[in-house]
C-alpha cells in the first residue's frame, strides 16, 4: 500500500443497520397512529352527556392524564431510536507512538472501607499497563478519603508494576488487572501455556501478586487494629500530593513506567467538598502543572481496564482531523465483571449501553457516564481563550501562575520524567478548599457542581457549547465495573441519580426549552427522556391504583372488549411489548430479561424514582442538602449467593419495600375481587383490560410474592414489612375508594 493510500484510510468508520432503522421509524408510524385513536377515544368522553357516563370524572382524568405523560415520555424515547449508529476503528493506522498524544489517567476513590483498596490498585495497575507509550502516560489517584491506606497501596502498585508491566508487554497479555488475570486460567493462549519460560515466569509474577495482595491487606488490619480514625481525618486534612517513586531497589531498573501520583485534596467540615465533580477538578488542577497532557481518561475505582487498548481506539476520534474539531469526549460503555447469568436487578443496564447511548450517537453523541471516557482537557475549560488578560484568566480559573501557565502552553504536555523536579508546593496550593473561592470553578469550568450527577449534567452543557461526542463499543470490551448486584444497592443507587437527573432535567438544564437552538430537535428528545424518565413514577404509581379499585367498584375506564376501540388498546399493549422483545432480542438478551426488565422498570419507578423525585422537591424548597452515598463495593458472600441463585435478595429498608408490597397487595385483593364481580356479576366484557392489567402486573412482579409467602431464608420479605404494607394498602384503598367512584 502507497503512503498516500495510507493517510487517506480512514481511523474509523460508522455503519448503519438499515434493516433496524426501517423498522424503528415504521413502528413509530403505525404506534403514533394508534396513540392518536386512544386520544380521540379519551376525548370523546368529554363531549358525553354527563348524566348518562357510567364512570365518574376523577378517575377517567387521572387514567387519561397517565396516558397522556406516558405518550409524552414515548415521543421523547422515539428519538433514540431514529438513527442508532455502530462504530468502528482501527487503531492500527494511528501515527507512530512518538506521535500519539500524551494521555493523563484520573482515578477517583473515596473510602477505603467501603472501597477495598486492593480492588483500587487494581484499576491503578490495569490503567498503568495500557497498550500505550507509559512515557505518555501519567496516571493520577484522587483520594477522598485521604487515607494512609491508599497512599501505602499506592507505592506497593508502584513496586508491583516493575513487574507486572514487563511481564504484560512481553507475552502481550491481553487482561491487564492482575486480580481478573489470576483468577482465570482461560486467559492465557495455548501457545503461552506450552511455553516453558512463559510458565516459569508468571508463577514468579503471581507469587510477587499473592505478597503484594497480603502486604496491602495487613496495612488495613493494622490500621483497623489501632482504631478507626479514618473518617474523622477523611473530612478535615490539609491537600497531600506525592509522586510516587522508588529510590532505586536494584532490583529491576530500566523498566519504564507511567508517572503515578496520589493526589488528596484539602477537606474542611466548613467547606462543601462536592463529591466527585470536586474530586476530578482537583485532578484537573494538580495535573495541569505536572503533566498537562491534552487528553484525559477518567475511571471510577470500581472498574478496571480489562483490555488495554482503549487508549488508541479514542485517539482514532480524537486524532482524526474530520472530527477532533468539535469532539469533547470518547465515552466507553460501562460493562460490568459482576453480572449473573439471568441478570435478576438488569444491573447491566442494557437498554442505556447497547440502545440509547447508540442512538445518541447517530445525533449530537452519548451521554458522558461518569467513566471510561477519553475528555479532551480543553473543552473542560470553557471560554478560557476569550479572557484578554491575565486578571480575567484569575477571576476566572484562579490565581495560579502556574495554572495558568498551563493553560497558555496550547494542550502542550509537559515532558515529565520520574525523579525530575515537579512543582509540588503549587500543586498544594491548587488543591486547597479555598482555591475555588470567587472563581468559576464548578460553576463554568470542570466538572459542574450542585448536582449529584456531575456526569451527565457537565456532558450535557458541553454538548449546549456546542461540543459533542462519540460512543465507542468495541467487541471486546475494554472497561469492566462492578455493577451494584443487590436491591439495597441499586435502589440507593437510584435514588441518588433519580434526584440529581431531575434536577439537571426540570431546572438546570431543562433541554427541550433552553439548549441552544442549532442543537436538533430529536437530541433535544433524547436529553429530555434521559433527565426526566423518572417521572415514570407518577403514572405508574396512579396506574397501580386507580384502574384496581374502579375494578373493585365496577366503575369501568377502558372500553368494553365487544366495542372497536379496545382493539386500539389491545394493539398498543401488543405493539410495545412485541417492540420491546425485539430490541431485547436484537442486543443479546433472551425472553427472561425482557421479563425482568420490565419488572425492574416497575420496582425502579415505584420505590426509588419516588424517592428521588421526592428528594428533588425537597431540594428545591431548601428542605435538604445534595449528598452522595458511594456504592458499597464490598463482597457480601450471601448476598452474592442469592443473586448467583436469582433469588431477589430483599434486605432492603423498609422505605423501599414497603410502597412495593403495598401496591402489589391492592393489585392482588382488587384482583380477586374482581374475579368474584365477573363470576357473580358477569361484567367480563365490560372490565377485561382492568383484569388483564392486574394479572399483567401481577406476573412480572412474581418473585415479591415469592418474597412474601413462598421463601423462608434471610433475603425473604420479613412479616413487619407485610403488616405495615397491608395497613397501608388498606388506608390507600379506603380513601380512593369513595373518591374514585363518587367525584
Ligand atoms: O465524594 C465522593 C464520592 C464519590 N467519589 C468517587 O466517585 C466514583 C463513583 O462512585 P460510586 O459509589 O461507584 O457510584 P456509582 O453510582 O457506581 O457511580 C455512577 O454514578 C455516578 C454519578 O452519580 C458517576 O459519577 C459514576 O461515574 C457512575 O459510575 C467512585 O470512584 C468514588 O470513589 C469521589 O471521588 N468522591
Ligand atoms: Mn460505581
Amino acid at each position: 500500500m502507497s503512503s498516500m493510500e495510507e493517510e487517506t484510510l480512514p481511523l474509523s468508520i460508522i455503519h448503519v443497520n438499515k434493516s433496524i432503522v426501517f423498522t424503528n421509524r415504521f413502528h413509530i408510524l403505525i404506534h403514533s397512529i394508534a396513540i392518536c385513536f386512544l386520544f380521540y377515544y379519551r376525548l370523546c368522553f368529554f363531549f358525553q352527556d354527563s348524566k348518562t357516563r357510567e364512570t365518574p370524572l376523577l378517575p377517567y382524568l387521572l387514567v387519561f392524564s397517565s396516558e397522556i405523560f406516558l405518550s409524552f415520555l414515548w415521543i421523547l424515547d422515539q428519538a433514540y431510536f431514529w438513527n442508532p449508529i455502530k462504530r468502528t476503528v482501527f487503531p492500527e493506522r494511528l501515527p507512530e507512538n512518538d506521535k500519539l498524544p500524551h494521555i493523563d489517567v484520573f482515578i477517583c476513590t473515596t473510602d477505603p472501607t467501603k472501597e477495598p483498596t486492593l480492588d483500587v490498585m487494581n484499576t491503578v495497575l490495569s490503567a498503568m499497563a495500557m497498550d500505550y507509550p507509559p512515557e505518555k502516560l501519567h496516571v493520577y489517584v484522587s483520594d477522598d478519603g485521604g487515607s494512609s491506606i491508599t497512599l501505602n497501596g499506592m507505592k506497593e502498585a508502584w513496586k508491583f508494576a516493575k513487574w507486572w508491566i514487563p511481564f504484560c508487554t512481553r507475552y502481550r497479555i491481553l487482561c491487564r488487572c492482575p486480580e481478573a488475570y489470576f483468577s482465570d486460567s482461560e486467559n492465557d493462549s495455548d501457545d503461552l501455556t506450552e511455553n516453558v519460560e512463559f510458565v516459569a515466569d508468571k508463577r514468579i509474577i503471581k507469587e510477587k501478586y499473592e505478597a503484594f495482595k497480603e502486604g496491602i491487606i495487613r496495612v488495613k488490619e493494622d490500621q483497623d487494629h489501632f482504631g478507626d480514625t479514618a473518617s474523622i481525618t477523611s473530612q478535615n486534612h490539609p491537600s497531600i500530593v506525592e509522586v510516587i517513586q522508588e529510590n532505586s531497589s536494584g532490583e529491576i531498573e530500566q523498566v519504564k513506567l507511567p508517572l503515578l501520583v496520589y493526589v488528596s485534596r484539602e477537606k474542611r467540615p466548613s467547606h462543601p467538598h462536592h463529591f466527585k465533580a470536586g474530586a476530578l477538578n482537583a485532578l484537573y488542577r494538580v495535573s495541569a502543572v505536572i503533566s498537562n497532557s491534552p487528553y484525559t481518561l477518567v475511571l471510577d475505582c470500581d472498574m478496571f481496564c480489562s483490555e488495554p487498548a482503549s487508549a488508541r481506539q479514542a485517539m482514532c476520534f480524537h486524532l482524526d482531523p474530520k472530527i477532533s474539531t468539535s469532539l469533547a469526549f470518547v465515552q466507553f460503555p460501562q460493562k460490568f465483571h459482576n453480572i449473573s447469568k439471568n441478570d435478576i436487578y438488569d444491573s447491566q443496564h442494557r437498554s442505556a449501553y447497547k440502545v440509547l447511548w447508540q442512538g445518541m450517537d447517530g445525533l449530537d453523541g452519548p451521554l458522558l457516564s461518569g467513566t471510561g471516557f477519553y475528555m479532551k482537557r480543553e473543552s473542560l475549560y470553557r471560554n478560557y481563550k476569550i479572557k484578554d488578560t491575565d486578571f480575567e484568566l484569575q477571576e476566572y480559573v484562579g490565581t495560579s501562575n502556574e495554572f495558568i501557565k498551563s493553560l497558555k502552553q496550547n494542550s502542550t504536555p509537559n515532558i515529565v520524567d520520574v525523579g525530575s523536579a515537579l512543582p509540588i508546593e503549587e500543586t498544594l496550593i491548587l488543591a486547597s478548599c479555598n482555591y475555588e473561592n470567587g472563581t468559576k470553578w464548578g460553576i463554568e469550568v470542570g466538572f459542574l457542581y450542585g448536582t449529584v450527577c456531575e456526569d451527565v449534567h457537565t456532558g450535557i452543557m458541553l454538548n449546549c457549547n456546542g461540543w459533542n461526542s462519540v460512543y465507542c463499543d468495541p467487541p471486546k470490551p475494554q472497561f469492566l465495573g462492578n455493577s451494584t448486584t443487590n436491591l439495597n444497592d441499586l435502589l440507593i443507587q437510584g435514588t441518588r441519580w433519580s434526584s440529581g437527573l431531575l434536577e439537571s432535567g426540570l431546572i438546570k438544564i431543562c433541554p427541550l426549552l433552553k439548549c441552544p437552538l442549532r442543537m436538533s430537535l430529536l437530541y433535544r428528545f433524547c436529553l429530555t427522556y434521559i433527565t426526566i424518565f423518572p417521572l415514570y413514577c407518577l403514572p405508574l404509581w396512579f396506574l397501580a391504583i386507580v384502574p384496581q379499585i374502579c375494578l373493585l367498584a365496577g366503575v369501568p375506564l377502558y372500553p368494553k372488549v365487544s366495542e372497536p376501540f379496545f382493539y386500539i388498546f389491545a394493539f398498543i399493549y401488543v405493539s410495545a411489548q412485541t417492540k420491546h422483545l425485539f430490541e431485547v432480542l436484537s442486543t443479546g438478551g433472551t425472553l427472561r430479561t425482557w421479563i425482568i426488565e420490565q419488572r425492574m422498570w416497575m420496582i425502579r419507578s415505584i420505590a426509588c424514582h419516588l424517592y428521588g423525585f421526592l428528594e428533588f422537591l425537597m431540594k428545591q424548597f431548601g428542605l435538604r442538602e445534595a449528598s452522595f452515598m458511594p456504592t458499597n463495593k464490598v463482597k457480601d458472600e450471601e448476598q452474592t449467593m442469592l443473586y448467583q441463585m436469582d433469588k431477589f435478595d430483599f434486605r432492603t429498608s423498609n422505605m423501599f419495600l414497603v410502597p412495593m408490597v403495598s401496591l402489589l397487595t391492592i393489585n392482588i385483593f382488587c384482583f380477586i375481587g374482581g374475579i368474584y364481580r365477573v363470576l357473580f356479576v358477569g361484567e367480563l366484557d365490560k372490565m377485561f383490560i382492568h383484569l388483564f392489567l392486574m394479572a399483567y402486573i401481577i406476573v412480572v412482579n412474581y418473585p415479591i410474592i415469592e418474597g412474601l409467602v413462598i421463601r423462608k431464608d434471610k433475603g425473604r420479605i420479613s412479616p413487619s414489612v407485610i403488616v405495615t404494607s397491608n395497613v397501608l394498602a388498606t388506608i390507600i384503598t379506603c380513601v380512593f375508594y369513595p373518591l374514585l367512584r363518587k367525584v
